[in-house]
């Protein structure tokens, strides 16, 4: 799915009025349906309503939402910021709710606040996507007055207060705290950075109908992937086929009391399809490996407890270096040599990213497409620190457009960034994937899928989504709190299967 900043959303709507056609107060009318929609099966109708509106569209919204539900008996009671001016469709529903309520009150001083109960639900409505600078005020006041009260509170759009893409860290505007944000057709980027969390504790977006043609027409770099995202052509298995048609992974992984690294991501690609994968290990861990993942052929090298060099690469059609693989000044030479040379795709997770990051310009030297997957510790080593999620997703691009990498950014929301300068946020995954070892399933995932002869952007985009399903169903069995990298590993099968029965 393809986002958009909130200023191009501004253009999709204008577009959508003109050429659906759709009058401006009937599209506004739709939005509060889906919202209608949304909260009428949520909320049973005995608990008490208050709806708190700006003076723009998204006060808009809040009136026409307050009609709806009045109309089937809950109990609403709408507040309204003054303003110099409010908007004609603001204006047009405000007329509308008159004829439906009494309960309908402006705020002019904070003695017009309501009390709020801890079981009341609270919709804010005060600003949308049209905030154009920070709160201050009575707004703010009422933000506060919002934010300290215990009631669930229902954000229209975004929660009031906070921009959708980049704030302030940490954010000392006022902003509104919401338990669900209903954000409409689009999530907005703001919802993707760790810093908004206490903002956006849970969010969905609602279909609004806006013009296919000026979405498909209106640039933008960033993408949030979701099931129908993914091209399940990709992973089509003729008939045919035999263990030479899927490649040959080469992983490059493991040293003296890591090797679980190495037999995680190889496994991994395992369950992600590859024909043959190939363990190459220090030889410590030769029966290690040969036990553990009977399905691979275990290669060592000469030294006992860490990778000094690498095989013949001809035969593989991908490899992955780096997981548990140390960082011994052998193995920083084997690794180097290895960015030179190597005219297979890489996959480069863990260690190997923390030896390039002490000679970044490596990846300057790089022959082929190269996919790092760093979790944000190692991107800051490889990068340098950023002080917010925004400014360390903006320097992601850059490097990526830098060095025509692919850097997968791993957290919540992992952000594929590509070297075009294109940002797809997954939307798969769970606190409880924060567990050792849960990287190196991913790596293996998207190497296995790379050896498959899937394009770099299609391994990184479809790998870290399994990856993420395949961690949300063994959350739906385990819970997130034991989830382990194991059982992340034991779902990838069951994530493909989602996939492929789509
Ligand atoms: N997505 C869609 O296609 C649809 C969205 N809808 C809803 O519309 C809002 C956006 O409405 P808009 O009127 O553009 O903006 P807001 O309601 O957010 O607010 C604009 C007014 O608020 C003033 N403003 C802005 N920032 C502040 C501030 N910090 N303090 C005080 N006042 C502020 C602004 O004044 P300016 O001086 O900046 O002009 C405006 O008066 C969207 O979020 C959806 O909820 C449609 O209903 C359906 C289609
Ligand atoms: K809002």
């Amino acid at each position: 799915m393809k986002i958009f900043r909130t200023e191009q959303v501004k253009y999709i709507d204008a577009y959508t009025i003109q050429n659906e056609p759709i009058a401006s107060i009937d599209l506004m009318e739709r939005a509060a349906h889906a919202l209608f929609g949304w909260f009428r099966n949520r909320f049973h109708n005995n608990r008490k309503v208050i709806i708190f509106c700006g003076p723009g569209n998204n006060g808009g919204d809040g009136l026409a939402l307050a009609r709806m539900l009045l109309n089937v008996g809950y109990n609403v009671h709408t507040y309204y910021l003054s303003s110099k001016s409010y908007s004609e469709d603001f204006n047009t529903n405000l007329v509308r709710l008159k004829e439906a309520s009494s309960s309908i009150y402006m705020i002019n001083s904070p003695k017009d606040f309501p009390k709020i109960e801890p079981d009341d639900i609270i919709v804010d409505a005060l600003f949308g996507s049209g905030l154009s600078r920070p709160i201050e005020g009575l707004a703010a006041d009422l933000i506060s007055s919002i934010n300290s009260s215990n009631a669930l509170v229902v954000a229209i759009d975004i929660p009031s207060g906070l921009f959708g893409e980049e704030n302030s860290v940490p954010n000392s505007n006022p902003v509104v705290r919401a338990s669900y944000c209903l954000s409409l057709q689009f999530p907005k980027i703001a919802f993707f950075m760790s810093e908004n969390e206490e903002y956006v504790k849970d969010w969905r977006t609602l279909p609004i109908g806006l013009h296919p043609d000026a979405i498909e027409q209106t640039p933008s770099p960033y993408f949030y992937t979701t099931l129908s995202d993914i091209s399940t052509n990709l992973l089509n298995q003729s008939k045919f086929a035999h263990k030479g048609s899927f490649g040959h992974v080469l992983i490059m992984a493991g040293s003296y009391s890591m090797m679980g690294a190495a037999c995680l991501c190889s496994k991994a690609s395992i369950r992600s399809g590859v024909g043959l994968a190939t363990l190459y290990i220090p030889k410590c861990g030769y029966e290690i490996a040969q036990t553990a993942v009977p399905e691979a052929l275990a290669l060592t090298d000469s030294n006992d407890t860490h990778l000094t060099n690498y095989p013949d690469l001809n035969k593989f059609s991908a490899i992955c270096v780096g997981p548990g693989m140390g960082q011994d000044t052998e193995t920083a030479s084997m690794i180097r040599s290895l960015i030179k040379n190597s005219t297979k795709p890489l996959v480069i997770d863990a260690d190997g990213l923390n030896l390039i990051s002490k000679n970044i310009d490596l990846l300057q030297e790089l022959k082929a497409p190269a996919i790092l997957t760093p979790h944000p510790g190692e991107f800051d080593r490889l990068f340098g620190k950023s002080s917010s999620s925004w400014e360390q997703l903006q320097k992601a691009i850059s490097m990526a457009q830098r060095y025509g990498v692919i850097i997968v950014l791993k957290g919540a929301y992992t952000r594929v960034v590509l070297p075009n300068g294109e940002v797809h946020f997954n939307s798969t995954g769970n606190s409880g994937m924060a567990t050792g070892g849960s990287g190196d399933v991913l790596s293996g995932v998207i190497a296995g899928l790379l050896a498959r002869g899937l394009e770099p952007k299609d391994a990184a985009i479809i790998g870290v989504f399994v990856h993420g399903l395949a961690g949300d169903l063994a959350a739906d069995d385990f819970g997130k709190v034991s989830l382990c990298a194991t059982d992340i590993l034991n779902y990838i099968c069951k994530a493909f299967q989602h996939l492929t029965k789509k």
